[in-house]
């Protein structure tokens, strides 16, 4: 019990982690496009504004001729100064120059001293401007101020301020430079040196995203970027909304394998236990002869009704018994049950009794020894049980060659089941001593059809009719399969619906009362002369 819940609670970690990095890593390629795409548009953006400004100082700078008519500084100067001024909204101040200094300005007036513009943050001359960023206005005032002769324009301090709000929120940083970032001219963020750094290709950083937007025309680049943030840039939200989806369909999917675990554990558990229960039950399916329908043998056929879950075909549950090592219990059952249920008419008939057996089983020796014990106890002869081998894959065939010797010694007879599909194939009939071939439904199923298989029909046929063996046809379930059989191979045996259906053990009582039998098929090779081919 502490096993199974050990179980379950890894597969609900191991699922919800998987979940967890499944959502993540999807989350963070989204989120790294997003942020890529805005610092693209951020680049543009400052870009934009920056030409935008440029303009503006360059069509104002042209009304200088305007102003010339009026003597500097004076009223009528500055009057005309504060008209041509409004209608500029990235341009705070218009100002009348000389040796480098401001005399007066629209906005200030006649300044009580020239206003120097010496302390700065950074000066860049184009052509005939001089650019100079951060210059001290007043005390804590500084501004963008560009001057050409004796005209400066002051750019407004509010010019790049959703920039420098989007760069709070987002962490984006931006440097606007010339065209080949030569020249500097003013940064936005706080990581603008590691920008600049990884722009010149100083640094490698595989997580900074870096985006790049330039204009010719004013010998302009700006670049922009920021580092890609593992927690979404602390957006919380996303983060919350992550943790609920992935826990979600990580329980969801948890609680689907751990179901899938435990209806397989369970259907095993449940097997095990109708083993030891013996609450598996048989039903037995008659071989008949061809030429005259007289009864030859009857194959054991195992079912199981679990009181829960109701009736599970062989086909389920076989093949679980073969994947988790139960076939070899089962088979011991199914030798020693069937064997004692058919005894009195093994005994006093002439019919072999077919059982379904693994290569396991046949090189197993505890399954030698319960067969040999239980013909022993029951008084049967070996000649009348038929081994089928129906699963290939547990044994070498070697080793399979050597037992099959051991039970011949008692008269114990040998089938090679399923003959035709993937491993029952020419190459184990060449090398084992078997009695009997039982070809396969598929084969059959094409007899008077447009199958495929019906091409092989012919050939097997006519390998057949040399054969020192019983050939028994799987699965006829029409009378249209019986004459072909009957007009080809007269000699061969059959088993299907058209005969008869699997049968509980009274009914098979009843039939065999009823019914001739013949023992055994005669062996292929008698009555070749009369075969036709009708198919
Ligand atoms: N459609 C159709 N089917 C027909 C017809 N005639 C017979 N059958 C079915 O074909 C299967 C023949 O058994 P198999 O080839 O040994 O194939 C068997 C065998 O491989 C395995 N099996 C059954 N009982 C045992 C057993 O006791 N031990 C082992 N190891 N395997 C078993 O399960 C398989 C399926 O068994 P079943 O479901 O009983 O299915 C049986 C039988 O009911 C027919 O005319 N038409």
């Amino acid at each position: 019990m502490i096993k199974v819940l050990k179980k379950s609670v890894s597969i609900y970690i191991a699922a919800l982690f998987l979940s967890f990095a499944f959502f993540y890593i999807v989350a963070q390629v989204a989120y790294y496009a997003f942020i890529q795409e805005k610092v693209e548009d951020y680049a543009e953006s400052i870009l934009a504004r920056s030409d935008n400004i440029i303009l503006q100082v360059r069509e104002i700078n042209a009304l200088r001729e305007e102003f010339s008519v009026y003597t500097p500084c004076s009223d009528p100067y500055l009057h005309a100064l504060r008209k041509r001024l409004w209608p500029y909204p990235l341009i705070k101040d218009i100002g009348y120059v000389e040796d480098g200094r401001i005399i007066c300005s629209a906005l200030w007036g006649k300044y009580p001293a020239p206003l120097s513009l010496n302390v700065f943050k950074n000066k860049v001359s184009r052509g005939s401007y001089t650019w100079v960023f951060d210059a001290m206005i007043e005390s804590n005032i500084t501004a963008d101020v560009v001057y050409n002769n004796n005209f400066s324009v002051t750019v407004s301090p509010f010019a790049f301020t959703r920039f420098r709000e989007e760069s709070t929120r987002w962490g984006l940083n931006a440097v606007v430079g010339d065209f080949n970032h030569k020249q500097h001219f003013f940064r936005v963020g706080n990581n603008t040196s590691l920008l600049e750094n990884i722009e010149h290709g100083k640094v490698h950083d595989l997580f900074f995203i870096a985006e790049k937007s330039c204009d010719a025309r004013h010998d302009i680049c700006v670049v922009a970027g920021v580092r890609h943030s593992f927690v979404f840039n602390d957006n919380g939200y996303i983060l919350v909304f992550l943790f609920c989806v992935a826990s979600l369909v990580g329980l969801i999917i948890g609680a689907l394998i751990s179901k899938n675990q435990h209806e397989n554990q369970s259907l095993l558990t449940r097997l095990e236990n109708a083993i030891i229960n013996k609450e598996l039950h048989f039903v037995y399916q008659p071989l008949y002869r061809v030429k005259d329908k007289s009864i030859i043998g009857v194959e054991v056929l195992l079912r199981w009704n679990d009181k829960q879950m109701g009736n599970i075909g062989p086909d389920i549950f076989i093949p679980l018994a073969e994947e988790n090592g139960l076939i070899n219990k089962i088979s011991l059952y199914v030798v020693e049950h069937a064997i004692k249920e058919c005894g009195a008419a093994l005994r006093e008939k002439d019919i072999t009794l077919s059982i379904n057996v693994s290569c396991s089983d046949i090189c197993s020796k505890t399954f030698y020894q319960r067969l040999v014990d239980t013909l022993q106890h029951e008084g049967v002869a070996g000649k009348h049980i038929m081994l089928e081998i129906t699963e290939r894959q547990s044994g070498r065939i070697e080793d399979i060659m050597q037992s099959i010797q051991l039970y011949k010694e008692h008269g114990v007879l040998f089938a090679l089941d399923d003959f035709g599909t993937g491993y029952s194939n020419l190459k184990w009939l060449s090398m084992l001593d078997v009695d009997e071939i039982k070809i396969d439904k598929s084969i059959t199923d094409s007899i008077g059809t447009q199958s495929i298989n019906r091409h092989i029909l012919p050939g097997l046929i006519a390998m057949f009719k040399d054969m020192p063996r019983i050939i028994v046809f799987e699965g006829v379930e029409n009378e249209a399969q019986h004459l072909f059989l009957q007009g080809n191979l007269p000699e061969s045996c059959a088993q299907g619906w058209y005969f008869s259906k699997a049968l509980a053990f009274s009914e098979i009582e009843n039939l065999l009362a009823q019914v001739k039998q013949t023992g055994e098929c005669a062996v292929q090779g008698a009555d070749n002369d009369a075969a036709v081919m009708t198919s």
